[in-house]
């Protein structure tokens, strides 16, 4: 064999070798292909299983409100809301109220509406996105955030064809998916306090700008649109609706400032037959009036009737009833655990020490808070014991909260020393103040309740039990303003107070009549006693305040 057939031999093996190895690689990648393939004819199959699986939607999903005039009880907080979005102007809005009431309902609802107006810059397709800021979590370095949106930076694309070119790819967010339209944001005091001052920045430009360390303007492979996004941001040009629980003083002032603020009420009881009528129609199984008042006592909200209605329902179903009765809502409070509305209702008659308060549970339900009042005589150091309510507690936000020791203490020291300067001296009494009852005080406001109830055990002297009252006291015996009054003042009506005490400074804040209740503004502790006062007693009593304060 001569050299030149060796070299072939030689050429000819490798070559072999080199057929192969390619061979193979096309093989492993066709059957790699093949297996992916097959994978994802899997997978769809699966797919499309699960989607002709579906349950039955829930019943307060099914009877969720159509149109505005269907949501119970909301008279005011849609005439509102209806002011604020169906307009040639629409303006950002904030709802707060409790849990189930129809904020979401709402809210979806109004959109629709304001489409319907000639005037209303919302097109006919602008959208309504909705997003919980309790679920919308961000990554700092921007790599996810479901409110903002951000930018997919090469290096976390992986191989992808933006990824492998090095292009960073800006991924929108919801606020840039309701350009034109409404961005809802539930819970929207919960949102992370960077994310608020970001969203701030958005409301106030109508765009939103994405960075990256991976963009340049000279990147010649970064496509137009892309470039155009870095270098003039995305249109996120939307009206507001935020939603919350929370109190307004726990939402950051910079967005309060920019939002109409509208309260959503508590739902009465009368609402909830309403509302549960209605979802009893739906199943097709009416309710008896004795199940339908049980149901009115225990619940809360929207919410909680429907779904006690649910529930009866498939109970009675079961027994092959076709009437839900007492019997089936009895059975559903007891499994769920269900407790009573809280209803307050002024006692029967006028005591000593008893006085009705007034309490704010949420931002838009207030409370008729009977507290009670004991002096006794100290027999060492004198005591002030409070009970029925949290020795301390937690105010503001996310951004910043301070604790603070119990207001409802604050005030009776306050009270004391304003009753000491007096010549009154509560100063050497043992001195129990309870809230029956267990319902949070907010705050100060409690002041002229205490104030009437130690002077009450003081004077020996009933206090009137048609009478309540709010209002923080001073050192001075002034009477200062307090928060949510409106709201006070209907709860005071509901529990069948005849007149309400609230301090003068609240009293040109009063926007709307309450009907049935006598409202008496007052400026000093002073005012206070002709009202509150047993009425045989009190011209009296006030003789008495009168000739120490002089004396
Ligand atoms: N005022 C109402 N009128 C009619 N239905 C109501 C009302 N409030 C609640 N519901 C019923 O309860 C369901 C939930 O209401 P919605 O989601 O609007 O409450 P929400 O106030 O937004 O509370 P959340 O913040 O918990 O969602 C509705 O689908 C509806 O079936």
């Amino acid at each position: 064999m001569n050299l030149v057939s060796i070299v072939m031999v030689i050429q000819l093996f490798f070559g072999i070798v080199i057929g192969l190895y390619f061979w193979n690689m096309l093989k492993s990648q066709r059957s790699s292909k093949s297996v992916i393939e097959k994978e994802s004819v899997k997978e769809l199959e699966l797919l499309r299983a699960m989607k002709n699986i579906q349950l039955t939607k829930p019943l307060s999903e099914r009877i969720r409100p159509k149109t505005l005039t269907e949501v119970v009880g909301q008279e005011d907080g849609i005439e509102a809301l209806r002011a604020a979005i169906c307009n040639s102007n629409p303006q950002h809005v904030l709802i707060y109220g409790p849990p189930g009431i129809g904020k979401t309902a709402a809210a979806r609802l109004v959109l629709e509406e304001a489409k319907r107006n000639s005037d209303s810059p919302f097109a006919k397709s602008a959208p309504f996105i909705e997003l919980d800021a309790t679920t919308a979590r961000f990554d700092e370095r921007g790599i996810a955030d479901p409110l903002m949106g951000s930018v997919h930076d090469p290096i976390y694309q992986g191989a992808g064809a933006m990824g492998q070119a090095g292009i960073p790819q800006p991924k929108r967010g919801a606020v840039s998916n309701a350009h034109g339209g409404i961005l809802f944001i539930d819970e929207i005091g919960e949102l992370h306090p960077i994310q608020m001052n970001k969203l701030l920045k958005v409301l106030e430009d109508g765009i939103v700008h994405y960075e990256s360390a991976y963009y340049s303007e000279e990147n010649k492979n970064i496509p137009r649109h892309i470039h155009r996004i870095f270098t003039e941001g995305l249109p996120a040009d939307f009206r507001l609706i935020g939603a919350t629980t929370r109190m307004p003083e726990e939402i950051p002032p910079a967005i309060r400032s920019r939002c109409l603020e509208i309260y959503f009420r508590d739902l009465e009881q009368s609402d909830m037959m309403v509302i549960a009528k209605r979802a009893s129609e739906k199943v097709a199984i009416p309710l008896t009036d004795a199940a339908l008042h049980i149901l009115a006592d225990y619940a809360q909200n929207g919410r909680e009737a429907v779904n006690i209605i649910q529930i009866a329902a498939s109970v009675a179903k079961k027994e092959s009833r076709a009437i839900i009765d007492a019997s089936h809502m009895e059975w559903v409070i007891e499994v769920s655990r269900l407790t009573p509305r809280p209803v307050s209702q002024v006692s029967s008659k006028s005591e000593i020490g008893m006085v009705n308060g007034l309490a704010l549970l949420g931002p838009s339900t207030g409370y008729l808070l009977p507290l009670e009042v004991l002096l006794l005589p100290a027999l060492h150091e004198p005591k002030i014991t409070i009970t029925g309510i949290a020795e301390e507690e937690t105010i503001g936000s996310q951004s910043k909260s301070i604790k603070r020791k119990s207001m409802a203490k604050a005030s009776v020291e306050t009270v004391v020393t304003f009753l000491k300067s007096l010549g009154i001296p509560a100063h050497q009494y043992d001195i129990h103040v309870n809230f029956p009852g267990g319902t949070p005080v907010d705050g100060p406001s409690a002041g002229l309740a205490i104030a009437t109830g130690i002077y009450s055990c003081m004077k020996k002297i009933p206090v009137n039990h048609l009478v309540a009252m709010t209002g923080e006291i001073g050192l001075y015996g002034q009477v200062m303003p307090i928060g949510g009054v409106t709201i006070k003042i209907k709860a005071a009506k509901q529990a069948g107070a005849k007149t309400v005490l609230i301090p003068k400074a609240n009293y040109h804040t009063l926007t709307q009549k309450i009907n049935d209740i006598t409202v008496i503004p007052i400026e000093t502790f002073e005012d206070a006693l002709p009202y509150v006062l047993d009425d045989s007693k009190s011209t009296s009593s006030q003789q008495v305040y009168n000739d120490k304060k002089s004396s």
